[in-house]
């Protein structure tokens, strides 16, 4: 007899035919061929700067998990964005189902264990978020690449919270003071590239800002982010 095989594409295939954005010409993430990156050449420095003490709400969107900015200040300059002024949205992490393949950006055809995406949007051409990821210069985001080693301080105010918002939906607001900033690498050298949101809608509105250098987080760390978004406890 003959065994029926239902064939369930729910993943990135499907999304051009609710998603017209996701057939573009600048869709993310890629994988960065670092023989073929040119040097910087004259950029100017990237320079940042985040608001600490306020309170921030962790998420649980039904992937991963994301931190809401709630609107306080910051900024995003230079490098790669002119002279426009961008501002922290919003951050979350892609974790894999398997240590070593969560990240969504490869280096050389290699993944690491997770991302980080810190969302900033274009303040001074724009009104709001929304309106900005609806515009090719209207978001840059900040990509970290996530390896397991040391124990990483400053993402464990996000880790320890994870329990509390173990289903989709589910949000807590702390306002232990955390600094955006001690989540990027020491060394700031990153590839950029003009892409898009990598999931849907996909929109072609991200200058994607990638650090070389990744960011070193434990094992348990990895263990608890997996544990809430892999056994579908947050659906
Ligand atoms: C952005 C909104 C929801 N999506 C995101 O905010 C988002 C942010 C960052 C990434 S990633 N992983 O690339 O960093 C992915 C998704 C979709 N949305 C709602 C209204 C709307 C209007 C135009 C375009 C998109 C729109
Ligand atoms: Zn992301």
């Amino acid at each position: 007899y003959l065994v029926p095989v239902v064939i369930l594409i729910v993943g990135p295939a499907t999304w051009v035919e609710k998603f017209p954005e996701a057939r573009g010409t600048r869709q993310s993430p890629v994988d960065i061929v670092t023989s073929r990156a040119s040097s910087g050449g004259s950029a100017p420095p990237l320079v940042w700067r985040y608001s600490v003490n306020h309170p921030r709400s962790v998420v649980n969107p039904g992937y991963c998990w994301r931190v809401d900015e709630n609107g306080y200040d910051s900024e995003l300059r230079g490098g790669p964005l002119g002279s426009d002024v961008y501002k922290l949205q919003q951050w979350h992490c892609h974790w894999g189902s398997v240590n070593g393949e969560g990240s969504e950006h490869t280096v050389d055809g290699r993944a690491f264990s997770g991302e980080l995406h810190l969302v900033h949007w274009n303040t001074s051409k724009y009104n709001s978020f929304t309106e900005a990821a609806g515009q090719p210069d209207g978001l840059a985001v900040l990509g970290v690449l996530l390896m397991v080693g040391s124990k990483h301080d400053e993402l464990d105010k996000v880790v320890r919270l994870l329990p509390y918002i173990q289903h989709k939906g589910d949000k807590v607001t702390f306002s232990e003071p955390l600094n955006p900033a001690n989540l990027l690498p020491k060394r700031i050298a990153y590839w950029t590239y003009p892409g898009s949101l990598t999931t849907p809608p996909c929109t072609e509105s991200v200058t994607w800002i990638l650090f070389k250098e990744p960011v070193q987080v434990s094992a348990e760390q990895v263990r608890l982010n997996l544990c809430y978004y892999v056994n579908g406890k947050n659906v």
